[in-house]
C-alpha cells in the first residue's frame, strides 16, 4: 500500500525534507515533496538504503560500530556527498580502523608521536593521490572526558560502499607510520557538521586543550619595584546650588534658510554670520579685554574666553602687573558709561568680574565633559541640551545669538533646533521620541512568546489566488457546497470572503482573494495572514498575467503553495503546457521531481476536490501550525462596511489567541469594544468566542477598519481611543505634508522630468495603470491598443484590468502600487471615490477607447527626452584680445567662414586643440549690439565665463536645437 513521505518520515523520526533526499540516494526518483507517495517497491528500496545505511558498516567496523540502533532517529548523512563518506588512512599502506586500543591509548602517548599532523588549514593543499596521503579524522570536537569513544565512532562512519573498499579492521594503526595526502573522498560534506581535526585523536585535541587552557603563571620572583602613591587630586569644590530662572515658554524657531542650509550641510552662511559676530567681538576684545588678569570661569571652547586667556597670558609678571594697571584705568575710562548684567560680557567690556557675578557664572556650569555622541529626547531644555553634549550654556546660547535668537537656559528647543546646535559644534545627535503608550502597548503584544504548554494545533488558513475567471470562488463554493459565484456581479470577485469550514476532523479557514489586492496590502502592513497558497490556474489558458502576480505574491508572502490546475473538465484543458509554464515560473511540480504539489481539478465535476483538501490538510499538518487559544486576540482586518442596520461591520481574521464579545479592539486608526460577532458563512449566526484562524464579522467599531490592519485587543478602551486617535492625527498629519499623495498624470509627468520615477534596471520608465472597464470586451480592446504603444524608454505596466466599477480595493491596488486608475465607460463608487481623494489617486474617466490611448500616448511622448541636434554655424579667429576690468576679456575676431549668432555657443580651439565650449555673452560691431555678423566681418565677441581667450584662438560657432521624439521615433 502507497505510503507518502511526510507519514514515513514521522515512522521512522526523520525530516520529511531529508527522506526526500534518501530516497532519491536510494534511486527512488521523482519525490520532490514531502506529499509524495511510495509504492511497495520504492518502501522497500529505501528501507534497505537505510538499513544498508546505519547498520551495514557494524559488522566491518566491528568494535568501532556506531552507537546509534535502528530505533535512534536516523541521522542521513553528508546529503551533498553521499558517495564519497570521509575515510580514515594511513600511509604507506591500506587504510585502517583504529582499534580500541588505540582509542584508549592515553592522550600523552598520542601526543607523544612525533607523526605529522594533517591540520585543516592544510587540507585543501593536499595531494588527491591515494598513496603518501596524510591520515585525516573528522570528529566532533570532544569536550569532555569520554567523548574520544564518541569522536572515534563518528570518525567511522563511512556508508556501506567505503566499508567495503576499506581494509580490514583487524589491522591496526602504526602510529609511526608515515602519512598520505587527503584524498578528494576524505573531504567532509557541509551537511555532516563535523570538524576536521587532527590525526592523534583524543591526544591532539588535548594537545589543543592545554593549549587553549592558559597555564597558571608562575609567580614572579625578582626584586620587586615600590611605586609611589599618585598624589590625589583635591577633590572639586560643590557648586553653589542657584536657583533657576524663571521657565520660558516659547519654543525657539530659527530662520529657516539657516535651518536648511545648516541640514544641507551649507555652513557658509552661519559662518559668514558667526565670523562678522567674532570680528565685531575680537575687535572689542582687543580693545578692552587685555588688561584683565583675574581668572574666570569661562570654558576652553569659549573662543572669546580663550583669547581672554591667552591675552591674561602675556600680562603676566612685574612688567605685566604694570602695564595692567595701565590697561585697566584706561578700560574703566572706556567702559565707564556701559552697564552690563552678565560676566562674559563684563569681560568683553574689560571689567573685573565681581564676586557676585563669580557667584552666579556657576548656575550655569551645568555642562558635563564635551561629547560627540549624544542622545536625546526632544523637545528638551537648552540646559537639558546642554548637559546631555557637554557643552557650556553659554555656547550654546551664543551659537544661538548668532542665528538672531535671545535665548535663556530654560527655552525649550525643537528637533530642528537641537539638529542645527549638533551640526554647528560637531555632535552626533541620536533623536530619541518619547515612547508612546502605541509603542509600549503593541510592542508588548508583539512581543509576548507564548508558553509552549498553552500552544495547540489550529486550523490553517488557505488562500485562493489566481488569474481572473479561473475558478477560484467557483472551486471554493464546491468545497463549502455554496453557490457564490452566480451571484456575483458580472461573475467577479470584489470582496474578499473568509470561511472556515469543517473537512472531517479538522477544519480549514479559507480566503478568497479579489485578484492580488489584498495581498498587496497585507504585506504592505506586515500582516500577512496565509499559512498556505493555492493557486488556482485553468488548465484551458495557463499562467496569465495576474497568475505570474499571484505567485510572486504568494513567494513573497513566503508561504508553502499548492497548485490547483483547474477546469480539466474542459475540452481545451492542455495540463503538460501549464506544468511546464509553472516550471518555468519556479514551481516545479512534484511530479515531475519538484516540491510543488499541483492536483488538477474541476469545480464543476468536482474532481480533483478531495485530493486538494487531503494535501491542504497534510501540508498543513507537515507545518504544524499552532496557536494559544487563552491569549487574548490578534490578527487582521480583512475588508470592513458599513451596514445600515448594524453600521460598522468588519470582517477579521484571527491570527493567534481568541476574539470574545466585549473585548477592546484597536485596528489601525480605528477602535471599539466587540458588540455582536457573527459567523461569516451564516452571517446571522451570532459568536460568543473566535478562536485562533477564525474568520469573524465583527460590530462595534467606531469606524470601518481598512483591509490589512492587524488588530489588536487592549485591556481598556482609554487606551485603544489613545492610541487609534494618535494613529488618526498621525496619517491626518502625513496627507497633509503630501506623503501620501500617489501618481496622478501631472505627478508622473514632473517626476519623469525630474528623472525621479523608478525605473527597472535597464531604466525603463513605467507607467503603471489599473484599468476597469464595462466589459470584458472593452477590456481587450484597450489592452490591445495600450500593447502598441511600445517604447524601449517608457511603457505602460497593466497592473489589473477587471470589468466593473472603481472599487475601494482598486484604489487601495493603486495607492501601493503608484498607479493611475484608468475607468471606462464605469465610475468609482462612493467610498472608493472618498478614498481616491484621500489617498491622492488619480481616477481618469473614459468612453472612447481612442481617448483612452491618445491620452496615454500623449503623455508618454511629451514625456521623452527631446533629441538633441547640433547646428554649425561658422569659424572666426581671435586676431587680438583687449582685458577691461569688471568686464572681462573680449576677443577682436575676423569670422573666417559661415556666420556668428548672438545666442550660439562657441567651442575654443587652440593649436588644433578644443579647449572648451562657452555661450556667447556678447556679440558687437563697433560699439554697436548685433544680431549676427557674416564672413568677412570683423566683431567682439566675449565668452560666458572665459576670459583666457588668446590671439590666435579658432572660435567656432554653433547651435544646439532639440526636437521633440514621438514613441515612433
Ligand atoms: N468548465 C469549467 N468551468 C469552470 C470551472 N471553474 C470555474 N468555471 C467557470 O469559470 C467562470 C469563472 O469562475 P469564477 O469562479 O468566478 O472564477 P474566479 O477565478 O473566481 O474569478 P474572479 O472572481 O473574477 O477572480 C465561471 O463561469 C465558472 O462557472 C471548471 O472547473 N470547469
Amino acid at each position: 500500500m502507497p505510503i507518502r513521505i511526510y507519514a514515513l518520515a514521522k515512522e521512522l523520526q526523520v525530516d520529511s525534507k531529508q527522506l526526500v533526499d534518501i530516497c532519491n540516494r536510494a534511486g527512488v526518483t521523482g519525490k520532490g515533496s514531502a506529499l509524495a507517495s511510495l509504492d511497495d517497491d520504492e518502501l522497500v528500496k529505501v528501507k534497505a538504503f537505510l538499513n544498508k545505511d546505519s547498520g551495514g558498516d557494524g559488522g566491518s567496523r566491528g568494535s568501532q560500530s556506531r552507537s546509534s540502533t535502528t530505533d535512534e532517529p536516523i541521522r542521513p548523512e553528508r546529503p551533498s556527498q553521499p558517495a564519497k563518506p570521509s575515510r580514515i588512512r594511513t600511509l604507506g599502506g591500506p587504510a585502517k580502523p583504529r582499534s580500541r586500543e588505540d582509542e584508549e591509548q592515553p592522550a600523552d602517548e598520542v601526543e607523544a608521536t612525533d607523526m605529522p599532523v594533517a591540520t585543516e588549514t592544510e587540507a585543501p593543499s593536499i595531494d588527491s593521490s591515494d598513496e603518501a596521503a596524510p591520515e585525516i579524522i573528522s570528529a566532533e570536537a570532544p569536550s569532555a572526558p569520554g567523548d574520544s569513544q564518541d569522536t572515534a565512532d563518528d570518525t567511522e562512519q563511512p556508508s556501506a560502499e567505503s566499508a567495503e573498499s576499506d581494509p580490514p579492521a583487524e589491522q591496526p594503526v602504526h602510529k609511526d607510520a608515515p602519512i598520505r595526502g587527503i584524498r578528494r573522498g576524505d573531504y567532509i560534506a557541509i551537511g555532516s557538521q563535523r570538524k576536521v581535526r587532527t590525526l592523534g585523536g583524543g591526544g591532539a585535541k588535548k594537545q589543543d586543550d592545554d593549549r587553549e587552557k592558559p597555564k597558571p603563571k608562575p609567580k614572579k620572583v625578582g626584586p620587586s619595584v615600590k611605586i609611589a602613591k599618585l598624589p590625589t587630586a583635591p577633590a572639586p569644590k560643590p557648586q553653589a546650588e542657584t536657583k533657576e530662572p524663571a521657565a520660558q515658554k516659547p519654543i525657539m524657531q530659527l530662520p529657516k534658510e539657516a535651518i536648511k542650509g545648516a541640514k544641507k550641510g551649507q555652513k557658509a552662511p552661519l559662518e559668514e554670520f558667526t565670523k562678522l559676530h567674532e570680528k565685531k567681538r575680537k575687535s572689542k576684545d582687543r580693545k578692552s579685554v587685555a588688561e584683565i588678569d583675574e581668572p574666570t570661569e569661562l570654558r576652553e571652547d569659549d573662543d572669546a574666553a580663550t583669547k581672554v586667556a591667552r591675552k591674561k597670558g602675556k600680562s603676566t609678571g612685574m612688567a605685566g602687573m604694570a602695564g595692567s594697571r595701565d590697561a585697566r584705568t584706561q578700560g574703566r575710562k572706556r567702559t565707564k558709561s556701559i552697564s552690563t548684567d552678565g560676566d562674559s560680557d563684563d569681560l568683553r567690556r574689560g571689567r573685573r568680574p565681581r564676586p557676585r557675578r563669580d557667584k552666579s557664572s556657576s548656575k550655569v556650569s551645568t555642562a558635563a565633559p564635551r561629547k560627540t555622541d549624544v542622545a536625546l529626547e526632544l523637545p528638551c531644555s537648552l540646559r537639558e541640551f546642554s548637559e546631555a553634549s557637554g557643552l557650556p550654556v553659554q555656547a550654546v546660547q551664543r551659537t544661538l545669538m548668532s542665528y538672531g535668537q535671545m535665548v535663556t537656559i530654560n527655552a525649550m528647543l525643537d528637533a530642528e533646533t537641537a539638529e542645527l546646535l549638533a551640526a554647528e559644534h560637531g555632535i552626533d545627535l541620536n533623536i530619541k521620541t518619547p515612547e508612546s503608550i502605541e509603542d509600549t502597548l503593541i510592542a508588548e503584544i508583539e512581543d509576548m512568546v507564548d508558553d509552549p504548554d498553552q500552544l495547540s494545533e489550529r486550523p490553517p488558513v488557505v488562500t485562493f489566488l489566481g488569474h481572473v475567471d479561473h475558478g477560484k470562488t467557483s472551486l471554493l463554493d464546491k468545497i463549502i457546497g455554496l453557490d457564490v459565484v452566480s451571484g456575483e456581479a458580472g461573475g467577479i470577485t470584489q470582496h474578499i470572503r473568509a470561511y472556515i469550514v469543517d473537512k472531517g476532523e479538522k477544519q480549514i479557514a479559507f480566503v478568497d482573494t479579489p485578484g492580488h489586492e489584498a495581498f498587496t496590502e497585507m504585506r504592505a502592513r506586515g500582516a500577512n495572514v496565509t499559512d498556505i497558497a493555492v493557486l488556482i490556474v485553468a488548465a484551458d489558458d495557463g499562467i496569465m498575467p495576474q497568475t505570474e502576480e499571484a505567485i510572486s505574491h504568494a513567494k513573497a508572502a513566503n508561504v508553502p503553495i499548492i497548485v490547483a490546475l483547474n477546469k480539466m473538465d474542459v475540452p481545451g484543458a492542455n495540463p503538460e503546457k501549464a506544468l511546464q509554464q509553472l516550471s518555468q515560473h519556479g514551481l516545479l511540480p512534484a511530479e515531475w521531481g519538484g516540491d510543488v504539489e499541483v492536483v488538477k481539478t474541476s469545480a464543476i465535476t468536482g474532481e480533483g476536490v478531495d485530493t486538494l483538501l487531503e494535501t491542504i490538510l497534510l501540508t498543513s499538518e507537515i507545518h504544524e501550525y499552532t496557536a494559544n487559544p487563552s491569549r487574548n486576540a490578534v490578527g487582521v482586518c480583512l475588508e470592513a462596511e458599513q451596514e445600515s442596520d448594524r453600521g460598522v461591520l468588519a470582517k477579521l481574521i484571527v491570527n493567534n489567541g481568541s476574539l470574545k464579545v466585549g473585548d477592546v479592539v484597536v485596528c489601525g486608526s480605528t477602535y471599539g469594544r466587540v458588540k455582536a460577532m457573527y459567523d461569516t458563512l451564516n452571517p446571522r449566526k451570532r459568536l460568543d468566542v473566535a478562536p485562533p484562524s477564525t474568520p469573524v464579522n465583527v460590530t462595534g467599531f467606531d469606524e470601518a477598519p481598512a483591509a490589512g490592519e492587524k488588530f489588536y485587543v487592549l485591556e481598556d478602551i482609554a487606551d485603544a481611543r489613545e492610541i487609534a486617535e494618535m494613529r488618526a492625527s498621525r496619517s491626518r498629519e502625513q496627507h497633509l505634508g503630501g506623503h501620501t499623495v500617489k501618481v496622478s498624470f501631472e505627478d508622473f509627468q514632473a517626476r519623469l522630468q525630474s528623472g525621479n520615477l523608478a525605473g527597472d534596471d535597464a531604466g525603463i520608465v513605467y507607467l503603471n495603470i489599473i484599468l476597469r472597464a464595462d466589459t470584458r470586451g472593452s477590456i481587450e480592446a484597450i489592452q490591445k491598443e495600450l500593447d502598441k504603444l511600445d517604447h524601449p524608454e517608457v511603457k505602460v505596466r497593466v497592473m489589473q484590468a477587471t470589468v466593473g466599477g472603481v472599487t475601494v480595493a482598486d484604489v487601495t491596488l493603486a495607492s501601493a502600487s503608484d498607479a493611475v486608475i484608468v475607468a471606462f465607460n464605469v465610475i468609482p463608487d462612493e467610498a472608493a471615490r472618498s478614498l481616491a481623494d484621500d489617498r491622492g489617486v488619480e481616477v481618469r474617466r473614459y468612453n472612447i477607447i481612442y481617448k483612452v490611448t491618445e491620452d496615454i500616448k500623449l503623455l508618454l511622448e511629451g514625456q521623452l527626452r527631446p533629441e538633441s541636434r547640433i547646428t554649425e554655424l561658422g569659424r572666426a579667429l581671435v586676431q587680438r584680445t583687449f582685458s577691461i576690468s569688471r568686464i572681462g576679456t573680449i576677443a577682436g575676431c575676423r569670422v573666417l567662414g559661415g556666420i556668428i549668432e548672438r545666442n550660439c555657443r562657441i567651442r575654443v580651439n587652440r593649436d588644433g586643440r578644443g579647449i572648451g565650449e562657452y555661450g556667447l555673452d556678447s556679440l558687437k560691431r563697433e560699439k554697436d549690439d548685433v544680431k549676427e555678423v557674416r564672413e568677412g566681418y570683423e566683431c567682439g565677441i566675449k565668452l560666458v565665463g572665459f576670459n583666457d581667450i588668446k590671439d590666435g584662438d579658432i572660435l567656432e560657432a554653433f547651435k544646439v536645437e532639440e526636437f521633440a521624439r514621438t514613441l515612433d521615433s
